[in-house]
């Protein structure tokens, strides 16, 4: 089994605990408390790597710090997302300022945490208040389309979802176990290489000047 460190970071109300309820309870409140501090839960799921001769199922644990959102916390957010193998970070896609609060997440990540290998993945969240009509019900605020661009240009991986519905939870955390699996998967193979080099015979060419080398120094 494999373990990953996960952190929520996102502003107030964006649905970080609804989030983590809906992904490791199946279920959903409509009148959440605003989380005070952060919360600690974990859950696991389970990937297939069909790459290896045989294909085998690898069990993947979340160790999920659920952050609180209100700014007088903000301080303790590093403490959470120090040591972090990937970072879910949520904006409310109803809530144009969400989105540019994740962007300071993300900034913050990318200058703060020392690590290349960390797996940022952008939500945005609450796709059931928006209609497919296009009619006065459409809350949404943010552009699939920007909130995307965005993504990729900074090398987010990126979806929307619903935590009241349950749409694409799943397949978020599928996807950030995949991603580290793969990662992981790549680091033990370059350290199993370097520790085979460490191990194999030196090969030292001494050259010997050449009596006709117009660069050599001594006769
Ligand atoms: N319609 C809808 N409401 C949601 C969804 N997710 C969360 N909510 C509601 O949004 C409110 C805030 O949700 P939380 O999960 O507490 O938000 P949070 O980001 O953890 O907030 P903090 O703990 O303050 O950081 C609650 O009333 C939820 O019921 C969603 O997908 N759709």
């Amino acid at each position: 089994m494999l373990q990953f460190k996960l952190v929520l970071l996102g502003d107030s109300s964006v649905g970080k605990s609804s989030i983590v309820n809906r992904f490791v309870k199946d279920s959903f409140d409509e009148f959440r408390e605003s989380t005070i501090g952060a919360a600690f839960l974990s859950q696991t799921v389970t990937i297939n790597d069909n790459d290896s001769d045989v294909a085998q199922e690898i069990t993947v644990k979340f160790e999920i710090w659920d952050t609180a959102g209100q700014e007088r916390y903000k301080s303790l957010a590093p403490m959470y997302y120090r040591n972090a193998n990937a970072a879910l970070v949520v904006y409310d896609i109803t809530q144009a300022d969400s989105l540019e609060k994740a962007r300071s997440w993300v900034q913050e990540l990318k200058n703060k945490v020392d690590d290349d290998s960390l797996v940022i993945y952008l939500v945005g969240n609450k796709i059931d208040l928006v209609s497919n009509n296009n009619d006065d019900q459409d809350k949404r605020a943010v552009e699939r389309s920007v909130a995307e661009t965005y993504a990729e240009e900074n090398n987010l991986l990126f979806s929307e979802v619903s935590a009241k519905t349950g749409e694409g939870i799943k397949q978020v955390f599928q996807s950030i176990a995949e991603n580290l699996y793969q990662i992981r998967k790549k680091q033990d193979t370059t350290n199993i290489n370097s520790t085979q080099r460490g191990n194999a015979p030196v090969d030292i060419h001494l050259q010997r000047p050449s009596t006709n080398d117009s660069t050599s120094c001594c006769s």
